[in-house]
């Protein structure tokens, strides 16, 4: 792996973090509203599956060893087994998913494919999340639904379009800094958007 590759994923475990501690606690549920969800996005959408899913594994390894990078300076490896545990796992199998889908075209991805690989990897942290939350409080599926995912959609849709925009520019600088093979250099990457 390149000097840039260790650095984008570095960089991109570090903006998970961050985003981590914009959290909006809800009354009826233990998971909160957080920003790590447009860090994630932006992270499968601008890294890549190989890239974006190592930065994922980098952030939850900081988190397991105590560093206060999850939710609300949550760390530590009882935080995967907590109730919000299931979305960080979800967050890797997401961004590894979401990378399978935007390679799957053989021009850059334009914003439907980004918004399609994006919403597989919401869907993949969605049901991570949910099934471990409906296992610990013991719900069924409506009341799992109804606390793991619902709350969550508007806010989560709003930051997709976000990383949607900010990743296709980000990409193009990316890729003319060096960081990112250019269009028909990289796997996926054959011509720029028509
Ligand atoms: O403890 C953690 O660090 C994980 C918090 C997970 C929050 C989930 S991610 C999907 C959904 N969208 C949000 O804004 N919050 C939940």
């Amino acid at each position: 792996m390149r000097t840039k590759d260790m650095a984008l994923v570095a960089l991109f475990a570090a903006l998970v973090a961050v985003l981590a501690q914009v959290a909006i606690p809800l009354p009826f549920s233990p998971v909160p509203i957080t920003g790590q969800v447009l860090g994630v996005l932006l992270a499968g959408a601008i890294l890549g599956k190989n890239r974006g899913t190592l930065a994922m594994l980098v952030y939850l390894l900081l988190g397991a060893i105590g560093l206060p990078v999850f939710a609300r300076g949550g760390a530590g490896l009882a935080a995967f087994a907590g109730p919000s545990g299931g979305y960080l796992w979800g967050f890797a199998l997401g961004v590894y998913v979401m990378g399978l889908v935007l390679e799957r075209g053989r021009r850059e991805p334009g914003y439907g494919r980004l918004a399609a690989g994006m919403l597989t990897c919401l869907v993949v942290v969605y049901v991570l999340g949910t099934l471990q939350l409906m296992y610990l409080l013991h719900l069924n599926l409506v009341k799992g639904l109804l606390l793991g995912v619902l709350p969550y959609i508007p806010l989560d849709l709003a930051k997709l379009v976000l990383a949607a925009a900010i990743s296709l520019q980000a990409r193009r600088a990316l890729q003319q800094a060096g960081y990112l093979p250019a269009p028909g250099r990289g796997p996926g990457t054959c011509r720029p958007p028509s």
